[in-house]
């Protein structure tokens, strides 16, 4: 038997917060931490096209995250809302194109390729961006710009599990990929506080906007939903290099 969960919703009690943060916090076990992919990335084990490739692809998802963030902005009447979203975009924007993090994440992704040994130009291409990928990304993008504007903020929260890949890049990298120059690792090093605050805040909207629990139930579809796009991203990336990819085919 299928249990009707639209309409059971609307008979239940919303969960109290510590048991909707709990739900949240579960979701956990679906990041993309745990695809195989990234198990090998940060284990070691990958050789060094496969770790460009994963840069170059992933570089189309940073590309994104700004016009994901506009589109929020573009959907949200609330002016203090957006008075704090806003800064989600010149993370990734930058605030100059002088160096350092005012320079913003996508300055310091392309520093990430290039201390990998891929050129700017090649990664502003996204020449090597996997149909998966693309179609990922678009979809994060898209509903962003149909959703209601608190749905979308809440598809953010895959963050809440970011910090810990971030670390693990940091810690591990140096010891498995000598060949990249340790310097290029500052995005991650940048994005942990960064994404702890966007988390805080996300919560925030979240807590106030899933009053019920078929919003609540709402929430934790959508951020099914973000983790699918993120496990799908590295599905697109594994399949396209294999250890076997032929020499003139590797980026
Ligand atoms: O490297 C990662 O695994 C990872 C994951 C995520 C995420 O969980 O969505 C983000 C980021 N990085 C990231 O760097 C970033 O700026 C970011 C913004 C967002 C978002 O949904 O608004 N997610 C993420």
């Amino acid at each position: 038997m299928t249990i009707d969960t639209s309409s059971e919703a609307d008979t239940l009690a919303p969960w109290s917060r510590e048991e909707f943060d709990a739900k949240l916090r579960a979701k956990e076990s679906r990041y993309h931490i745990h695809h195989p992919f990234n198990l090998r990335l940060n284990a070691g084990e990958l050789q060094p096209f496969q770790v460009r490739g994963w840069v170059a692809n992933r570089f189309y998802y940073q590309a994104c995250i700004p016009v994901k963030d506009a589109a929020i902005l573009s959907n949200c009447p609330d002016r203090e809302v957006r008075r704090e979203w806003i800064a989600r975009i010149l993370d990734h924007d930058g605030r100059g194109s002088h160096e350092g993090a005012e320079a913003g994440g996508i300055e310091a992704w392309l520093k990430l390729g290039q201390a990998c040994g891929l050129r700017v130009q090649d990664l502003w291409s996204h020449k090597h961006v996997a149909p998966g990928v693309r179609f990922a990304c678009n979809a994060y993008v898209n509903f962003a710009r149909e959703a209601p504007w608190q749905e979308a903020a809440i598809s953010s929260l895959t963050e809440l599990f970011a910090p810990r890949i971030h670390a693990d890049r940091l810690a591990g990298w140096p010891s498995h990929y000598p060949w990249i120059d340790a310097q290029g690792l500052g995005y991650f090093r940048q994005r942990i506080p960064l994404a702890t605050r966007d988390v805080d805040h996300g919560l925030r909207i979240a807590h106030e906007w899933c009053s019920t629990r078929r919003r609540q139930m709402r929430a934790l579809e959508i951020l099914q939903f973000k983790l699918d796009v993120l496990w799908a991203m590295l599905d697109a990336i594994e399949r396209a290099y294999p250890d076997d990819l032929p020499e003139q085919e590797r980026p």
